[in-house]
């Protein structure tokens, strides 16, 4: 029997159904309906899911199946749905150009993400590299070009002394024994450590000191809430209501434990304002009175580490994959009497690539290193801080876009038949593709990279010292992966690192090796006291 023959029961059923209606109404708005409008005139990816959009289509490795679905349907632009975002991707290097380039006023905002916005940075505020565009961040980024000049490039060349020798010295050492070395660990730790002593005046000699550990896998756990496909609380959003997301509460401890280093840190650099040169020094010497207070500097400072030391330790890596090939004997040589061609000897190299990026050999690699492996191959995402045209379009204000740099630098069209290898030569010669932006791995225009010169001039000097001084051998046994989509150990990172491989240094000349080590040790004997296992205020 019904209960709709009992006028009790009638109510109960309406009052059913109309909350029924409510749940299913608010299911909709809450996680279905798509956060902003359809954009007319715009391609998109067909088939998206109710819940997920079209994030089923992506699989694991979202750059390149979207790189491929933008090949497939001859779109290097579209619109499509992860869960009830609406995102624009954009994959191919004249487009990159349009889009963020061109229209870079535009494309100056960046969205609030949950996880990484509401879960990991609620404690420290945002960085320059996550925060929307507002006077704050406006402020802190003119701040920290102050940094980047090449006139301040080169007041800190002893960051590039001290760090690129550390890494040599300890690779040499480890790998003198006849083993082989992953080098991924000393560069991520020349990354963080160039990285903290611009910021803190503070550095790692250490390369198995346990802080150092734990800062490692915390900013790498920390990054991987910004990926696009380890987070999809941020995109469906019925999933933050779940009530053990395992993903929230890792991103809540890491946060803690981040901000107790970080505290640490900083405080370290403040007992040191008198006598070592840092950014927080900088402040603290200016007593507050300064432009920036310190919640600014904290954040720069933050925002300086995070960004830096990522992308920076996986392509400093890069550099001995690379050399570890069949043609990188041919490079290292090549590299080595390029420099001898212009800075006249070994040492005089040595000491001289730290202040002058004279081999344009060495600088034609990088630049193919970097246009190879975009180690961010979605750049973080920007949203458009105003309407603008493109192809009959119009893209509202408020809308999400990505800049897929891993599709952008490997396109076809722009860079020929040869966009798939590796081309030391490519920026060597008068051609069409020798110009700015040579690639997309810095992201471009108004939110691009801040240290792009500084990352270069690091790089450059790793390359040069390393081929100066050593034959760099592969491991047989652990060769490097060197193909641009196979190489990275995690496809669905933020930021990519290579997969473990294996290198020896044989000294070219010990007795030149020996001499030009005594160059940097005295040279930086300062920076090399600095080391955080020296300090006894360490654990204060
Ligand atoms: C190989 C090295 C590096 C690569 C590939 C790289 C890549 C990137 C990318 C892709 C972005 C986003 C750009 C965009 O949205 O268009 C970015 C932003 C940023 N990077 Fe780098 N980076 C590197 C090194 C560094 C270093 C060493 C530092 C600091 C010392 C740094 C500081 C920053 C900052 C502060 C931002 C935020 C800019 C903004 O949002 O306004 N980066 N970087």
């Amino acid at each position: 029997m019904s209960i709709f023959v009992f006028p009790w029961g009638n109510a109960l059923a309406l009052s059913m159904l109309i909350a029924l209606i409510a749940l299913m109404l608010w299911f909709y708005l809450y996680t279905i309906k798509p956060t902003t409008k359809f954009i007319n005139g715009l391609p998109y990816l067909p088939s998206p899911s109710l819940l997920f959009g079209n994030l089923g289509q992506l699989g694991n490795d979202h750059p390149t199946n979207l790189q491929e679905l933008s090949l497939k349907y001859r779109m290097p632009v579209f619109q499509c749905l992860f869960g009830n975002q609406r995102i624009i991707f954009v994959n191919s290097y004249s487009a990159a150009m349009d889009w963020f380039v061109k229209n870079q006023t535009c494309l100056i905002d960046r969205p609030l993400l949950y996880t990484f916005h509401k879960l990991v940075s609620t404690s420290q505020g945002l960085t320059i590299g996550t925060s929307p565009w507002n006077d704050t961040c406006k402020k802190r980024r003119l701040n920290v070009q102050r940094y980047m000049t090449t006139p301040a490039i080169q007041e800190r060349a002893s960051l590039y002394d001290v760090e690129s020798y550390s890494l040599l010295r300890d690779l040499y050492q480890d790998t003198s024994n006849g083993e082989s070395a992953y080098p991924y660990i000393y560069t991520q730790r020349l990354a963080l450590n160039f990285t903290t002593m611009l910021c803190y005046a503070t550095r790692f000699d250490n390369i198995r000191t346990k802080l150092l550990k734990e800062i490692l896998e915390i900013v790498k756990t920390i990054s991987s809430f910004r990926s696009t496909n380890k987070n999809l609380q941020d995109y469906v959003p019925i999933m933050r209501l779940l009530p053990e997301n395992p993903r929230s509460r890792l991103a809540v401890e890491c946060s803690r434990i981040r901000d107790e280093w970080l505290r640490k840190l900083t405080q370290q650099a403040l007992n040191h304002r008198d006598d070592r040169v840092s950014i927080v020094g900088d402040f603290a010497k200016s007593d507050g009175n300064g432009r920036l207070d310190l919640d600014d500097i904290k954040c720069i400072c933050v925002g300086l580490v995070s960004g830096g030391f990522e992308t920076l330790g996986s392509t400093g890596a890069l550099i001995f994959a690379q050399l570890a090939t069949e043609k990188g004997e041919e490079w290292q040589e090549r590299v080595y009497s390029d420099c001898i061609k212009h800075y006249g000897s070994v040492e005089e190299a040595w000491k001289q690539v730290v202040l002058e990026q004279k081999s344009e050999f060495a600088v034609s690699f990088i630049r193919e290193l970097l246009r190879m492996y975009a180690v961010i191959p979605l750049i973080p995402a920007r949203k458009t801080a105003k309407a603008f045209q493109w192809n009959g379009a119009t893209i509202p204000e408020g809308t999400t876009v990505i800049l897929n740099a891993q599709a952008a630098n490997h396109d076809r069209e722009h860079f020929g038949d040869t966009v798939d290898e590796f081309v030391p030569e490519r920026f060597l010669y008068e051609s069409s593709v020798n110009h700015s932006p040579y690639h997309f791995t810095f992201g471009a225009g108004s939110r691009a990279c801040t240290a792009v010169n500084l990352s270069i001039r690091i790089l450059y000097v790793i390359l040069a010292r390393s081929c100066m001084l050593f034959k760099i051998k592969r491991d047989a046994s652990r060769p490097p992966v060197n193909d641009y989509i196979g190489y990275a150990a995690d496809r669905s990172a933020q930021t990519y690192w290579p997969k473990e491989f294996g290198i020896s240094l044989t000294p070219r000349d010990p007795a030149t090796m020996e001499r030009c080590f005594r160059i940097s040790q005295e040279a930086c004997a300062e920076q090399l006291s600095y080391s955080y296992e020296n300090d006894d205020v360490a654990d204060t």
